[in-house]
């Protein structure tokens, strides 16, 4: 079957309206991470705050997983934890009758202020799911059996409503060649070689960080450390502040395009330079889209690049591609 979920975007994520057991929350989908976990009743009021709060009672389908929990810790340091059952969860028409849904019984701060987001949605690989004794398969899993195409896409925009679709590539969305790439999920991510860059047009060869993943959940495009000090280098005026937790620049300042290859073919996606500021900071400071990934082996191509482009995640072959529009 074909669906579509229509983010509702916020400066840091995109959320779609999920039903499960009847009630509907709004997720943030995070193909960074494998787990499906929600707000629930069983968090105190201080921490629902003005979320919607998932409530297995009152569920009619709801199943619980007697014994099961799970801990998961992202890459921002945020987290939560809690129990485990089943239930009905719809999106925009795909139904996943028996989905492993995480009720969450602790939060961390950063969920709680986020009062966009209900919970979140994992569309990474089952094998980082963290549930105990056994890891469930994420909503894109369960329902892939049922899909006429084995992919969902994303086309994520910057200030309107970005789209998700379960089962079929819908061609009027994009223009001109779908660039693909095979993944690597054996960390759980929708992992890709990348081991080049542009600046301003021109190509460097990456000697850092050589592969990448697509993480909808970020806002930023994490890349290797050198690649992020090359870059702010052409920026007249920027500086690595550690008070701002990274690099800023005067908001006047002229920034060159900035370009990152997906897969080892050869496709660069670049990212014009006036799109790549992410906030301003103050004083007439912009933060900036692209900063460094810290040192890790893996960059993290977030909604800074995303929103730039159309993405097909292809669980059948296990691709990533994406494509103008
Ligand atoms: N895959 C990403 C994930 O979706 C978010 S979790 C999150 C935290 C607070 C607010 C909203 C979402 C976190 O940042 C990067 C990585 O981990």
């Amino acid at each position: 079957g074909e669906v579509s979920a229509t983010p509702e975007p916020n400066e840091s994520e995109y959320l779609s309206p999920v039903s499960i057991g009847g009630q509907t929350l709004n997720l943030d989908f995070d193909t960074g991470s494998a787990d499906l976990w929600v707000f629930s009743t069983s968090l105190s009021s201080s921490s629902i705050g003005q979320h919607a709060a998932f409530d297995p009672s009152k569920s009619s389908t709801w199943e619980d997983y007697p014994g099961a929990s799970w801990q998961i810790m992202y890459g921002d340091g945020s987290g939560a934890s809690g129990t485990v059952g089943f239930d009905v969860v719809e999106i925009g028409g795909a139904t996943a009758s028996r989905q492993a849904v995480e009720i969450a019984t602790k939060v961390s701060s950063s969920f709680v202020s986020d009062e966009n987001n209900d919970g979140l949605l994992g569309l990474g690989f089952s094998k980082i799911n963290t549930i105990e004794p056994q890891p469930q398969k994420t909503f894109f899993e369960s329902i892939l059996p049922k899909l006429d195409q084995p992919v969902f896409t994303a086309d994520l925009e910057d200030d309107a409503a970005g789209t998700y679709e379960f089962g079929r590539i819908d061609t009027t969305k994009y223009t001109g060649t779908l660039h693909v790439t095979p993944v690597d999920s054996s960390n759980g991510f929708w992992e890709f070689a990348s081991t080049a860059y542009s600046i301003g047009g021109t190509t460097y060869q990456n000697s850092g960080a050589s592969t990448a993943i697509a993480d909808t959940g970020t806002s930023l495009l994490l890349v290797d450390d050198n690649v992020a000090q090359a870059f702010y280098a052409q920026v007249q005026g920027s500086q690595l502040s550690r008070t701002a937790g990274g690099y800023v620049y005067p908001c006047s300042a002229q920034v060159p395009d900035f370009g990152v290859q997906i897969g080892s073919s050869g496709f660069i996606a670049t990212i014009p330079g006036s799109d790549i500021t992410f906030a301003e900071v103050g004083q007439g400071t912009c933060f900036g889209g692209v900063q460094g990934n810290g040192g890790g082996g893996i960059q993290i191509f977030g909604d800074v690049l995303l929103k730039q482009y159309f993405a097909v995640f292809n669980g059948g072959n296990e691709s990533f591609g994406i494509a103008a529009k």
